[in-house]
């Protein structure tokens, strides 16, 4: 199939004071031109060939088509010459914005939301993330629906909604799409038990969880892949990452842990798209630990971070907490040598307990070592370190201790009493002090 050849155009909204005033409680905002770079990236995630990019400002958003008459116009002129079949506008769009500009720029429109549901419908591999994306766009769906009043425009069949004989218009009622959407919850559901079931397996045994979190195309991945030399999709791609993936890995002083890479986050995820992901994300909110992933080398870095925080706040993650959140600077071979330098003298000061920043590069490994041992440091001060005295009759309690814990030593006393010293999580602890209680 020839590749669809798209014009991707960031909206600029330049919007009067008060409006802005009113959600700019502390966010970063970034400018239009990162913006547009990062309106591109997910274009390129789905193979479209950029024709043609811009910024447009936006002085005052027409309730009709969001962007300007003018604009408009000299916009269909550029999808005319440039034989353009769609058009990205990187901003929510209302159904009935979305559909003047199909009709008056001859060209199919997609939003933002659009473009990362269509993204993650091609990106799932799982059948638990093929079915949260398929839930996340009939809500799309289904939120048009309501506010519009008007009928379904587009149904989406098979693979995603681009184009293909897999579009049909046809007009679906709201009580179609609500059985469609409760039948998938359904089969959500049934996934997501065996899957808690897998993860309940997983807790039994004991090792610590670290999970990757972090802007899409942070690097998260790559990092996975050194530090695992597992084989995971790493890709200059936004979303290369889907569904959870996870490794065990042994640290340096022979600790075990298990990590876990993770879908990347992005700016402006609309609301049930970040509900869609939650299961996904549990892996994040049991963690022992959580890397935080920044791409050093992206000068949109902060207001990423911004977001990357907002949505661990979500998730009952306090991003503040400097012994349960590590932030990893990555990608520093990409820095020119005074921007290297400046990172490391901004990271420097913390140390000890409060340090929880580091500098690496997944790419040629600069950093590692010293991420590896932060891992470590944080890790031993989560679990809970015990000397327990066992008698010749509880013998079992040993052996469930070597399953669930980290023994760092054993002796046997001369009346056959056993001493283990071991590091537990504090819920294998408490587990234990129940299991020494009962029988
Ligand atoms: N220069 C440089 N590039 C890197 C480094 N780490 C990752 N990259 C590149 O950054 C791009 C994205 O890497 P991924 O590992 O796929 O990023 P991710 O965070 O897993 O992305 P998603 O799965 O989309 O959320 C790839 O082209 C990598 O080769 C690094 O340390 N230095
Ligand atoms: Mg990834």
């Amino acid at each position: 199939m020839e590749p669809t050849r798209a014009i991707v155009i960031a909206p600029d909204i330049t919007q009067t004071n008060q409006a802005k005033s009113t959600f700019a409680s502390g966010a970063i905002e970034r400018s239009a031109a990162e913006r547009l770079v990062e309106a591109e990236g997910l274009a390129l995630a789905i193979d479209l060939v950029i024709a043609y990019s811009a910024v447009v400002s936006v002085a005052k958003p027409r309730p009709a088509t969001l962007l300007g008459s003018g604009k408009v116009k000299e916009l269909a002129e550029i999808v005319r010459a440039e034989k353009a079949k769609l058009v990205v506008i990187d901003h929510a769009l209302t159904p009935v914005q979305q559909r003047n500009l199909e009709k008056e720029l001859h060209a199919k429109v997609l939003d933002r939301t659009g473009l990362i549901l269509e993204i993650f419908g091609r990106r799932a591999r799982t059948k638990e993330g093929t079915l949260q994306v398929e839930l996340a766009h009939l809500n799309y769906q289904r939120g048009r629906l309501v506010r519009s009043w008007t009928h379904l425009e587009r149904q989406r069949g098979g693979a995603g909604f681009l184009g293909g004989p897999g579009e049909t218009q046809i007009e679906a009622d709201r009580r179609i799409l609500r059985d469609k959407i409760k039948s998938l919850e359904s089969d959500l559901e049934a996934v997501r038990r065996t899957r808690t079931l897998h993860r309940s397996k997983r807790k039994k045994i004991p090792l610590p969880v670290v999970a990757f979190v972090g802007y899409t195309n942070a690097g998260k991945s790559t990092l996975f892949n050194r530090m695992t030399g597992a084989d995971v999709h790493a890709e200059d791609m936004l979303f290369a990452t889907l569904d959870p993936t996870l490794r065990r890995v042994q640290l340096p002083s022979g600790t075990w842990v298990i990590l876990s890479d993770t879908v990347g986050f992005i700016s402006d995820l609309p609301t049930h798209l970040v509900a869609a992901f939650r299961a996904t994300l549990e892996e994040v909110q049991e963690a022992n630990l959580v890397l935080h992933v920044h791409d050093a080398s992206d000068s949109a870095a902060s207001a990423q971070a911004d977001d990357v925080q907002q949505v661990l706040k979500d998730l009952d993650i306090d991003p503040e907490d400097k012994s349960h959140v590590i932030e990893v600077w990555n990608k520093i071979d990409a820095l020119e040598p005074e921007d290297r330098e400046a990172l490391q003298k901004r990271i420097e000061p913390g140390k000890g307990e409060a340090l929880n920043q580091v500098a690496v590069s997944a790419l040629d490994g600069s950093g590692l070592p010293d991420l590896l041992a932060l891992i470590e440091q944080k890790i031993a001060g989560s679990l809970v370190s015990r000397r327990l005295e066992i008698s010749p009759a509880r013998f079992s309690d040993v052996a469930w201790l070597y399953e669930n814990g980290i023994v760092r030593d054993r002796e046997a006393l001369e009346d056959g009493t056993i001493v283990v010293e071991v590091d537990l999580t504090p819920e294998n602890s408490e587990a234990y002090d129940r299991r020494a209680k009962s029988s």
